[in-house]
């Protein structure tokens, strides 16, 4: 195996996503990559573990190709609509997703509410992103310790997914969140490209709920290009395809210090390298290496370092 880990640290395992080589907001980028090419490449890098992305099959298929590759799942995304379903319409569909993480014996659900949201919309994301009422808030809030209740049935921990474009996206929302929800049923994921984009500090939101994380996405940030996607007001996808995202160590996101304060705070659990970009710029298995490299390097200087 190109990237096998030299040094580990205990009780963190290593994921990288799909979403570099197909993206299920834009099913036409990647059409080409079949799952046993993704998973292939995955193991080739010599990552542990993998979400699962829309095109995946179902569990009794998708297992023996993740056996075969000896990667393991550590869970999948799921956009709650409860401002606009309701929670019991949300709730069955959730079980739904919660059984067939089940069956692949996952980790964590990751949910993110989408109502109102401008995520796929054609709609400046830096410009237009929605704000919850006080009685959003409440169903919100209401809805999700009850998600987080039924994640728990299944063997399973519901991670929030603070994103650009939704109601849950700044510093004083995820603070919000965390303070209102119940800390046993909601826990949150932190995605290191969403927080930067939305305001650009990383480590606070760390240092105030890093006892809450229990599950990470690394996603790096290209500086110039995210100026310039501010600038022309441009929509999410528009600044995906763009480049506003990429690989660990290749942005200007500090992963030496998230890493280490992560550690510091006692992290366990998955972190999942996420990269979106359009693969026909951003080779995926050439930056998928990439990321292997510069993690194990961060591994390494942790270690050293203790
Ligand atoms: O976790 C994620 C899942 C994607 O669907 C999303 O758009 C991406 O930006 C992300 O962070
Ligand atoms: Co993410």
């Amino acid at each position: 195996m190109a990237g096998g880990l030299a040094v580990s640290v205990e009780g963190i395992r290593w994921g990288i996503s799909p979403i570099g080589w197909r993206n299920d907001d834009m099913p036409e980028l990647g059409a080409e990559h079949s799952l046993g090419h993704v998973l292939s490449d995955m193991a080739v890098a010599g990552f542990e573990g993998t979400e699962v992305g829309g095109f995946f099959p179902e569990p009794e298929v998708l297992r023996r190709e993740l056996e075969l590759r000896g990667l393991d799942v550590a869970g999948q995304w799921f956009s709650s609509y409860l401002l606009q379903d309701g929670f019991e319409r949300v709730d069955a569909a959730f079980r739904r997703h919660c059984a067939r993480l089940a069956a692949l014996r996952a980790d964590v659900a990751v949910v993110s509410e989408q109502t109102h949201s401008v995520q796929g919309l054609k709609l400046g994301v830096f410009d237009h992103k929605p704000k919850f009422t006080a009685d959003e808030w409440d169903t919100l809030v209401n809805g999700l310790n009850r998600l987080g209740a039924t994640a728990k049935e299944y063997g399973l921990m519901l991670v929030y997914h603070p994103h650009l474009g939704t109601g849950i996206q700044t510093r004083d929302e995820i603070d919000t969140l965390m303070r209102r929800t119940d800390p046993e049923t909601v826990h949150l994921l932190y995605d290191t490209g969403h927080l930067f984009a939305s305001d650009e500090d990383v480590l606070t939101v760390l240092a105030l709920h890093g006892a809450r994380i229990r599950h990470v996405h690394f996603k790096d940030v290209r500086r110039d290009v995210l100026a310039a996607c501010r600038k022309k007001h441009h929509p999410f996808l528009k600044c995906v395809l763009d480049g506003i995202f990429t690989v660990p160590g290749d942005g200007c996101i500090d992963f030496v210090q998230v890493f280490r304060k992560l550690h510091d705070f006692g992290y366990q659990g998955w972190i999942v390298i996420e990269a979106e970009q359009d693969p026909a710029r951003a080779h995926p298995l050439e930056y998928a290496l990439r990321a292997k490299r510069y993690v194990d390097e961060l591994v390494k200087g942790l270690c050293d370092r203790s």
